[in-house]
């Protein structure tokens, strides 16, 4: 054996020892397993929960009600708590004792996967709680006009024919140039070199957060910094946005308080916003990144979602014309108007209800010893959530939870008391696609507005069905990832 086999072999026999040692004397050995959760054999959970995370969070949802299981990741356990009291009860620990932004990073390894800038200044989500929501009125013809213009370039459609369009991909597009146009606006919103390394930011992150996965915990700092993708789309994209910046910051300075035509895009809140720090362009650029990372794919899923409803129950077309034809003759295309289509918000909260974007939500990390009021002990250092999706079927949640039943939201908020609490955006302990207290979604009024705005622009405009009269292709779960079933096409004709 050569010096270097010599030390790979010492290498991994080390690794497994440690483990096997870290695994036995675990101090979550007594909160139940699902999966084989002796030291070693937990592995083959792992391999498990990749390939069938969506049975055995069900069958620990099931079992544990009321209380917690955990299941294995590579690199440690993650505590699962069930029911909606419970996930009431995780959302109200506060951040110093079970922090979501720590388990973030332990999730996602920021600093080398996304941005390494925005770990100690988090401006993108001060703007998208504060400027992005609170200027949703004055946005929404912006991206009502990007939607029209991308739904005619990608679906063209002629007489009465049909024509098979990948669902998936087509609503990356859609949404990529509509968030994009309130992101950094015209006509960078629709240059081909911009959108390619936007789009393609997300791939980089979940390649460089799954390697980093399978690294030991001590050997991440060695390895994460090796990653040269956040780095390149930084570098990539600072070249088309910094002269921008730039001409923006000096306005700023000239005319201070007095600029009547200032750009009301995300850009300019981040260049504001980073003006109180260093007003480092790389921050602002990789504020842009993040924004992409955090936005385009959850939205591009959630709304292929409720188009793959759509096309397999085509009957709901009319009744949502209806509705959609009767609010825009009213009020056009405005803020108030998408907000009165209760039928067509219930529909999206349905579909997530159903499907959302991941199988667990509500991740927070311990910081502190925590104890659960079913006496679970939950020790420094460990990743707790909830189980999403498993809450949404749950039958003590919703009745005949596993029907969809896309007015089942709007029929509940028949009475003025309950008007707030089933609109799409709102979050409650047995509704947590979004999260659930304060770390909720900061984007999610941007999402619900821009998301109704595609599929009432799709329901108006066209016919959709899946060929055949198929029904609605199943899921994909890659781990706790919940993708509509990549590849499949759906029929869009001009309606008729
Ligand atoms: C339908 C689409 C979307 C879904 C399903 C979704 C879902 C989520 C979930 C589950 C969380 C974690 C909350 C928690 O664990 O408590 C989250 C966080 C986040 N989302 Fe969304 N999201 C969507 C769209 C967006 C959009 C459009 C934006 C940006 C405009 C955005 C920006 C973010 C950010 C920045 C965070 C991290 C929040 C923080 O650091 O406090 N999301 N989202």
């Amino acid at each position: 054996m050569d010096t270097f086999s010599q030390y790979l072999y010492a290498f991994l026999c080390g690794t497994i020892v440690l483990s096997y040692i870290r695994r036995r004397y675990d101090p979550l050995n007594s909160i139940p397993t699902i999966g084989p959760s002796a030291p070693l054999l937990s592995y083959l959970g792992v391999y498990r929960y990749f390939r069938h995370a969506q049975d055995m969070l069900h069958e620990g949802y099931e079992k544990y009600k009321g209380s917690v299981f955990k299941v294995p990741r590579l690199d440690q356990w993650i505590v699962v708590v069930c029911g909606a009291k419970m996930n009431e009860e995780l959302r109200r620990v506060p951040e110093d004792e079970l922090s979501f932004l720590a388990a973030s990073e332990e999730l996602m390894q920021a600093k080398y996967t996304v941005a390494p800038l925005l770990a100690d200044h988090l401006i993108n989500v001060t703007v998208m709680r504060g400027q992005l929501t609170r200027n949703l009125a004055t946005l929404i013809p912006g991206i009502v006009d990007e939607i029209q213009t991308t739904l005619q370039d990608l679906i063209r459609v002629e007489g009465d024919e049909w024509v098979h369009i990948d669902a998936l991909q087509t609503m990356v597009k859609v949404v990529g140039r509509a968030s994009n146009r309130i992101f950094v606006g015209l006509p960078l919103s629709r240059n081909p070199s911009y959108l390619e390394i936007v789009m393609n930011f997300y791939l980089d992150v979940v390649k460089g957060m799954t390697i980093l996965s399978i690294v030991p915990k001590p050997l991440k700092p060695l390895v994460g910094p090796l990653f040269p993708w956040s780095r390149r789309a930084t570098r990539r994209l600072s070249v088309l946005l910094k002269p921008v910046i730039e001409e923006r910051q000096m306005m700023l300075r000239e005319r201070e308080g007095d600029w009547a035509d200032k750009p009301n895009d995300m850009l300019m809140w981040l260049i504001e916003e980073a003006g109180a720090i260093d007003g480092s362009v790389e921050l602002i650029v990789q504020g842009i990144l993040h924004s992409n990372f955090a936005s385009t794919h959850t939205s591009a899923i959630s709304i292929t979602h409720a188009l793959y409803h759509l096309a397999a129950e085509p009957k709901y077309l009319q009744p949502l014309r209806e509705e959609i034809e009767s609010v825009i003759a009213e009020y056009g295309w405005s803020k108030l108007g998408i907000g009165k289509m209760w039928q067509l918000d219930s529909f999206m909260r349905e579909s997530q209800r159903m499907n959302g974007a991941s199988a667990i939500s509500v991740i927070r990390k311990a910081l502190k010893d925590v104890t659960f009021s079913d006496g679970t002990h939950i020790p420094p250092g460990t990743l707790v959530c909830a189980a999403s999706t498993a809450t949404h079927y749950d039958e003590e949640n919703y009745v005949n939870a596993n029907v969809f039943d896309p007015f089942r939201f709007s029929k509940m908020r028949g009475e003025e008391s309950e008007r707030v609490k089933h609109q799409y955006v709102s979050t409650s302990a047995d509704y947590i696609a979004f999260g659930h207290g304060k770390h909720a979604c900061p984007g999610r009024f941007f999402a619900a507005y821009e998301l109704k705005a595609v599929l009432a622009h799709i329901i108006l405009n066209y016919d959709v069905k899946f060929e055949g009269e198929a029904t609605r292709p199943d899921n994909v779960w890659p781990g706790i990832t919940i993708i509509p079933a990549p590849g499949a096409k759906v029929m869009f004709r001009k309606r008729q």
